[in-house]
């Protein structure tokens, strides 16, 4: 039984430096997970503990990352490799960074207490991890499929709703339930495999050429008329996969840690400065948007790290190189960008930075250190574009001899089309679809989503973000104890 081993681990060490000892659990401690919870006290000389410690990226939580073979930790016996550190001598860990605790443990000397979840109980505390959760990428009504062998046995979803996949044994129906609700019975869900082969819709995947200029070219003629040979090609194009699940995880954000970068695409002019705008003023403490570089000469009242970031052209080609760059283009002889560097300086300041790009430069930012949320900003049927748009100015292109005119029937024409190409194209990529209609409701939805996010206590996050980034090195921060 584990005091049995302990005790002769206590023998074992008890002649050494330091002496683990089981003392009984207070009553006022951590009582619900009582008996997953243990409490270890090493003594601590001035040797370090032979331990190092990290934050689990999904969980927030503090884990022993690596025991050093034959130090103190090791030899005591009392503390394993994926252990979680709940308290270190009363002070609880939760929200600290490593960084912040081994201060703390710096100055202990003598006994140490620390409360650990050990691994093999969290694996069935935290079982969640185990557990395969998708994000749903279609709707699905059973009532409308004629293929379900029972329409009483299925589960409906929206698009965007999270799932918990329960048995892929059957190539055809998955079986799948609800997560969060209490529901603990399963229903049929079409099976990736079949979802693929039945909707055997053409998706268009012609690059959408309207490069979401930053306040640089807008769309000249040309560009319309490309737009509208694109258009007449759709559906002529090579097939995609049909989005159908992607899988995700949990990812409990720590007060602590940088905002979400929040993303706002859509078609050119549908109105995304407009509500990038208003965002900031509604609340210039909260939102801010990157600064970009360039290398133009700075003009009199300009200054640099404010209205841009002035650098020279080898050092900004040299960051073009190394992939710096989210978006740059060049504009009479010069070049301009939004560089990673900027984006990152922005939520380091605690900031929700606001980036404004073509949804094909979503993938520079696709990594657990943005945790982008994407948010596509949708035209609404043309009738509402129409009335909406009655009185609007857009820029429409700087060389033309009227840079700025109202809308035709063939902007709204451009702008529904490209919608549904960028949708198609890239909607796999979508958390939240705002329809631009009435600007004030579009704001408040926006507003009220973006509220909401913040105090979200799980945001579902693609979990290629946490399996495939080799480099996490200052999340994945690993202190030595
Ligand atoms: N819901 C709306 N109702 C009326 N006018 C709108 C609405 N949304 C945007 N506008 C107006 O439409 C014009 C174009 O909007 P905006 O500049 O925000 O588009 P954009 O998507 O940022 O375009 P671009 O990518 O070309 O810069 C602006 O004059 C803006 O005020």
């Amino acid at each position: 039984s584990p005091p049995q081993s302990l005790l002769s681990v206590h023998d074992a060490v008890a002649q050494r430096d330091f002496e683990p000892t089981l003392p009984p659990i207070p009553d006022d401690v951590l009582e619900e997970d009582d008996n997953s919870v243990k409490i270890v006290s090493l003594i601590k000389t001035k040797e370090p503990l032979g331990a190092t410690i990290k934050r689990d990226e999904s969980t927030g939580a503090i884990v022993v990352a690596r025991i050093m073979r034959g130090g103190a930790a090791d030899k005591s016996g009392l503390i394993h490799e994926g252990d979680e550190l709940k308290e270190v001598n009363g002070v609880s860990l939760e929200y600290k960074k490593p960084k912040e605790i081994l201060p703390l443990l710096a100055r202990s000397q003598g006994e140490i207490t620390f409360t650990v979840i050990p691994a093999f109980a969290r694996t069935e505390v935290s079982s969640d991890k185990k557990k395969l959760f998708v994000r749903t990428l279609f709707d699905y009504d059973p009532k409308d499929d004629p293929t379900i062998p029972c329409k009483e046995a299925a589960l409906a979803f929206k698009r965007g709703d999270v799932i918990q996949i329960v048995s892929k044994e059957e190539d055809t129906w998955w079986q799948a339930c609800r997560h969060g609700n209490g529901n603990t019975w399963a229903g049929l869900i079409p099976s990736q495999q079949l979802q693929e082969r039945s909707s055997s819709s053409a998706v268009d995947l012609t690059p959408t050429g309207d490069q979401r200029s930053f306040r640089l070219g807008r769309r000249g003629s040309r560009a319309r008329m490309a737009a509208q040979a694109r258009r007449r090609s759709a559906g002529m194009d090579s097939l995609v996969r049909t989005p159908t699940y992607v899988e995700v995880v949990p990812y409990h954000r720590n007060p602590l840690d940088p905002h979400r970068l929040v993303v706002l695409v859509g078609p050119s002019s549908v109105g995304v400065n407009e509500l990038k705008r208003r965002l900031l003023i509604s609340d210039p403490e909260r939102y801010s948007v990157t600064v970009p570089h360039t290398t133009r000469e700075k003009r009199r009242q300009e200054k640099d790290g404010v209205d841009y970031h002035f650098v020279s052209f080898p050092v900004f080609e040299e960051d073009i190189l190394n992939h710096r760059f989210i978006e740059y283009g060049r504009y009479r002889g010069h070049y301009y960008g939004t560089n990673l560097d900027s984006v990152l300086k922005m939520m380091a300041e605690g900031k929700v930075c606001l980036l404004d790009v073509h949804p094909n430069k979503i993938k520079h930012v696709y990594t657990f250190e943005f945790k982008p949320y994407v948010v596509f900003v949708k035209p609404p049927r043309i009738e509402e574009l129409r009335l909406t748009r009655r009185r609007a100015k857009f820029i429409c292109d700087e060389e033309e001899k009227k840079p700025v005119r109202i809308f035709s029937e063939e902007d709204f024409e451009d702008m529904i089309g490209l919608a549904e190409s960028m949708e198609s194209r890239y909607g796999h990529l979508f958390d939240k679809v705002i329809v631009n209609g009435d600007i004030a409701t579009a704001f408040r939805e926006l507003r009220a989503d973006l509220d909401e996010l913040e105090k979200a206590e799980v945001h579902w996050i693609p979990a290629e973000w946490i399996c495939s980034s080799p480099t996490r090195s200052h999340s994945d921060f690993t202190g030595w104890i």
